[in-house]
């Protein structure tokens, strides 16, 4: 698609100093195979790719590595603290993962219990300290609450990351109000992370404003991962020129396209 208004009236997005020209951020789980992974994340045009570095084989060469499949060279891994559910153990995983692998610019998630597994948001804001006085960048997963997003913002995060639903739950944008004071109040980039089940509800979440979306379970669980995934490059990027181009206003009553007036036929 080089060369049309879809990819040159698009200056792409920038995030604590790195510039990406794809507003799409995939995730590297939940596939069946890292062979299916590196096909749907090539597929995507994905430039920043997440990491569940609690759950992904980034340092046992006897074993399958990420990076083998999914080139650190080629993309930018933004590892996440998946699974972690109180502050301390999010903070040390990202300690732990900058250790081994040299990763200042970072996801923050921590969860709540099951079954929404919902931004633990007390414990966020407290991990979100921690880790910016460490030297981190931080990008935070946040309840869709304007008031904690920008309190994170407030308090150093490079981005901010507001649920559209829960995670893996397919549900869409569940707020879009809420995510729209979000992002007309931020001045960090927001990008809506969770939750997005389909390619309209990813075009959605970039015609509300927002500078880029993270999603895995859309393409993992999608019946055909790659060809979910090239829709979901083509959504981000209609959504975007959607958001560029101002969409009509809503008119709750008829405007007849020609003048009824005018008409040749009587
Ligand atoms: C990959 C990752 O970081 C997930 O925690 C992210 O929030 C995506 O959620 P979905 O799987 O609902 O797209």
């Amino acid at each position: 698609m080089d060369g049309d208004i879809m990819t040159t009236a698009d200056d792409g997005w920038e995030v604590a100093g790195h510039r990406f020209r794809s507003r799409l951020v995939v995730g590297t789980g939940r596939y069946k195979s890292l062979e299916e992974t590196a096909a749907a994340i090539e597929a995507s045009g994905a430039e920043m790719v997440t990491v569940a570095v609690r759950r992904v084989n980034l340092s046992d060469p006897k074993a399958p590595m990420l990076q083998d499949f999914v080139d650190p060279k080629k993309y930018t891994y933004l590892p996440n603290t998946a699974g972690c559910h109180t502050a301390q153990d999010a903070v040390r995983t990202l300690r732990l993962a900058r250790e081994a692998g040299g990763w200042n610019l970072v996801k923050l998630e921590v969860l709540g219990p099951p079954p929404f597994l919902y931004p633990d948001m007390p414990a966020t804001f407290e991990a979100a300290e921690a880790l910016i006085r460490d030297g981190f960048q931080v990008m935070v997963y946040c309840a869709d609450d304007p008031l904690a997003a920008k309190r994170l913002e407030e308090m150093g995060c490079v981005a901010v990351m507001p649920l559209g639903a829960p995670i893996g739950s397919g549900l869409g944008l569940t707020n879009p109000f809420m995510l729209r004071s979000i992002i007309e109040n931020a001045k960090v980039p927001v990008l809506v992370d969770a939750g997005i089940g389909t390619a309209s509800e990813a075009a959605q979440a970039m015609e509300l404003g927002c500078d880029a979306v993270l999603l895995n379970s859309a393409i993992a669980h999608a019946r055909d991962p790659v060809r979910m995934a090239r829709a979901m490059q083509a959504a981000v990027q209609a959504g975007r020129h959607a958001h560029l181009a101002g969409r009509m206003p809503r008119n709750y009553v008829a405007d007849p396209s020609s003048p009824l007036s005018s008409g040749l036929i009587r």
